[in-house]
């Protein structure tokens, strides 16, 4: 298998292998890394993935990837560390909910969210390839609630790897700050911030350009700006399809957005060959990306906090890639896009890269109304309580019209005890927190507060890095 390349979609930072990308996290030049081409599945290679299981299917749909840096039997190997420690057999089983629509249930993995499919391998990656090495990497992220979770969970106690993770403080739930706080290794540095999820994550895209900073430490990130995380996340989709028909039948899949990383990842398993008939972008007001596919009008306005925290976001990183595609892999025009963005906090998609995003993408805002509406629905008619996120995803994916042939399957992002409170309002139901979260309440947490201010953040990175 030839080697992958990976380039940056700003077009001017150096073309890195699988390896070099991972530990970059993102590129020099600001932009985000993406493979040099999409590797192709035949429709033959597709039906052989019926009958495989999560591992094997994990391998054929990610070798093409890490080609020249992981032989498959590497990567398997790193596959079947990382999801040996779900909670269940198929790792992201299939439910039933009526004659058309299917949840992928995401969340058997440790912390309780789809993050960890991607998390606990990145996590084997970051040590397979800091292994015997001198690099100290330190981490830094921004989380609205799971991803920092996930990589604390995939990374705490490791050597060679400490993280900082950022959280808006006050804006994610009692039970994701404490699966995070409550992690007292030495390697954890916990941090809420007065401010929104985008700030935090502006704050760490900016670190990542802070020559001081790159100057001190070995920077990565475990956000999905690393397009390790978006590769690990193409496989379910393949996993699902596979097992409603495909690829003689396509499937639509309806996503609840935020950061466009996890339907990026959709996007990513139809440019490889994946008969998908719609991907469904499903947003909770924050509703920057159904703007910007219906009307082009991508503003960031102030983020509403609302019951589904972790989509609670305005600027949406991973769009950057699918815009690179759009405009047809013009690195300098998104380079002019994105500068115009950081400038005005607002830019307009183009018709025609519109045009080209609508022939796969559709879109639906839910509220409040919407998404309690969409909890009932599963529970009385599916017989499931489900999330508030997936509920977004899942009132989308029952406003749109479809082809009345293909099964909609809807992403359940995260388990319903994470979000036990909006859950019980709209349900009656609330949901018992599993075993393996053990004593979460009765934990010491330990978590600095800090103002939302770039230089009070990174000085106190550095000043913790420096302690060791
Ligand atoms: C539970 C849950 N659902 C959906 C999302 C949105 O995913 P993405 O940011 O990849 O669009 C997130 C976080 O991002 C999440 O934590
Ligand atoms: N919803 C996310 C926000 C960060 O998104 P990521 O996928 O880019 O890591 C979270 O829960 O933290």
């Amino acid at each position: 298998m030839a080697e992958m390349d990976y380039i940056s979609t700003r077009g001017s930072a150096p073309t890195l292998d699988f390896r070099a990308a991972t530990l970059a996290g993102l590129a020099d030049d600001g932009g985000l890394y993406v493979p040099a081409r999409w590797p192709r599945m035949t429709t033959d290679a597709i039906r052989a993935l019926a009958g495989l299981d999560y591992v094997e299917t994990a391998v054929r749909v990610m070798a093409p990837f890490v080609a020249g840096v992981l032989s498959e039997d590497e990567l398997r190997g790193l596959c079947k560390a990382a999801y040996g420690r779900f909670g269940h057999d198929a790792v992201t089983p299939l439910v039933q909910l009526d004659h058309r629509h299917w949840l992928l249930e995401l969340f058997h993995g440790p912390t309780l969210a789809f993050k960890d499919v991607a998390l606990q391998l990145l996590g084997q990656l970051f040590e397979t390839f800091l292994r015997g090495g001198e690099t100290e990497l330190t981490i830094v992220g921004a989380t609205s609630g799971d991803t920092g979770s996930a990589a604390i969970e995939a990374v705490a106690g490791r050597d060679h790897i400490r993280i900082f993770m950022l959280h808006p403080e006050g804006r994610v739930s009692d039970v994701q700050r404490r699966q995070m706080t409550t992690v007292l290794a030495p390697n954890v540095h916990n941090i809420a911030i007065d401010g929104s999820f985008d700030d935090a994550q502006a704050m760490v895209k900016r670190l990542f350009g802070d020559a001081e900073a790159r100057g001190q430490l070995t920077l990565s990130a475990v956000n999905s700006i690393n397009w390790a995380r978006l590769m690990a996340q193409v496989v379910y989709y393949f996993y699902a399809a596979v097992r409603l028909g495909a690829p003689e039948r396509p499937v639509a899949f309806s996503v609840p957005t935020g950061n466009f990383g996890d339907v990026f990842a959709g996007y990513v398993a139809a440019q490889m060959g994946l008969p998908i008939a719609r991907l469904v972008v499903a947003t909770n007001v924050n509703d920057i990306l159904h703007r910007a596919l219906t009307s082009g009008d991508y503003s960031a306005g102030a983020v509403t906090p609302t019951a589904t925290p972790s989509m609670d976001i305005q600027v949406s990183s991973n769009f950057e890639r699918l815009l690179f595609d759009l405009s047809g892999r013009d690195g300098a025009a998104i380079a002019g896009m994105m500068a115009e963005f950081d400038r005005s906090r607002a830019m307009t998609i183009p018709a025609d890269m519109r045009a080209g995003a609508q022939a796969l993408f559709s879109s639906a805002r839910i509220d409040a109304d919407g998404m309690t509406l969409a909890l009932r629905w599963a529970q009385e008619r599916g017989g499931q309580i489900i999330d508030p996120h997936s509920a977004v995803g899942l009132a989308a994916a029952r406003a749109l019209e479809i082809d009345g042939d293909v099964p909609v399957v809807t992403l359940a992002t995260a388990h319903p005890a994470k979000f036990r409170d909006a859950v019980e309002r709209a349900t009656g139901v609330r949901p018992a927190l599993p075993p393996r979260l053990g004593n979460l309440f009765e934990r010491e947490e330990r978590y600095s507060k800090l103002p939302g201010d770039y230089d009070a953040v990174k000085a106190h990175i550095l000043a913790e890095a420096a302690r060791g």
